[in-house]
């Protein structure tokens, strides 16, 4: 099962998912985030995961200038699209950076998932995350889940990560409801926003073998 870790800041943090084994990890490139870094600290920062995990450029509604700089300057291994990207815009940047692309969604109800539904075969990958609460600037990182019971309505042989107030202690129970390809986490494994914790993300990656088992 893949696991991304996502909002990196730190090289201790980056060693240490590393350690325990994620596939991916996430650098967020969105100002009003407590996880934003500027491209040339990624780059930095993903030296020591290069190889050993996909490097993952988050960016929300990105325009061509700052995808043009975050590609050059981190060369990430695949784009994920946060934000209100249509499917004409997933293809034209996938064929623009040669990049894959997750495209992720904001889930809340049965209609947020059929709309996800025209990304099928144009997106690498679908992540369905939770619908941000009301007064919040970000679309994503909120630590807040939805109804994974809507998943069912999934045809199953749609590649999927599953995201959204993932942690330690929930992970198990998400696990038995759904059926991704992989999982995306960001506050679930953080002391306060913004600041990732060694010790929840060894619990994280422990309670998903537990559970795998
Ligand atoms: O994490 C952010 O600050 C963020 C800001 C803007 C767009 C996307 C963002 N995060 C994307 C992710 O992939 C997160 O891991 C995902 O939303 C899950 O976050 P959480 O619910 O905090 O685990």
């Amino acid at each position: 099962m893949d696991i991304k870790i996502c909002g990196l800041k730190t090289p201790e943090i980056v060693a240490a998912v590393i350690n325990q084994g994620a596939s991916h990890i996430g650098f967020i490139f969105f100002p009003k985030s407590p996880r934003h870094v500027q491209p040339e600290v990624a780059a930095t920062l993903a030296q020591a995961a290069r190889g050993k995990a996909k490097i993952v450029a988050v960016t929300v509604d990105a325009d061509d200038a700052l995808l043009e700089d975050i590609v050059s300057t981190l060369k990430p291994d695949i784009l994920q699209l946060h934000g209100h990207e249509s499917v004409a815009r997933v293809q034209t940047v996938k064929e623009r950076y040669g990049v894959p692309v997750i495209k992720a969604f904001s889930v809340r109800e049965a209609a947020d998932l059929d709309a996800a539904l025209a990304y099928v075969g144009v997106a690498d990958r679908l992540l369905f995350d939770a619908r941000a609460p009301k007064g919040s600037e970000l679309p994503g990182g909120n630590g807040v889940s939805f109804d994974w019971t809507l998943l069912a309505r999934l045809d199953g042989s749609i590649d999927y990560m599953l995201s959204g107030g993932l942690n330690a202690e929930n992970v198990a129970a998400a696990l038995a409801q759904t059926a991704p390809a992989g999982l995306d986490v960001s506050s679930g494994v953080e002391s306060a926003p913004g600041v990732k914790d060694e010790t929840r993300i060894a619990a994280f990656f422990e309670a998903v073998r537990k559970a795998r088992i």
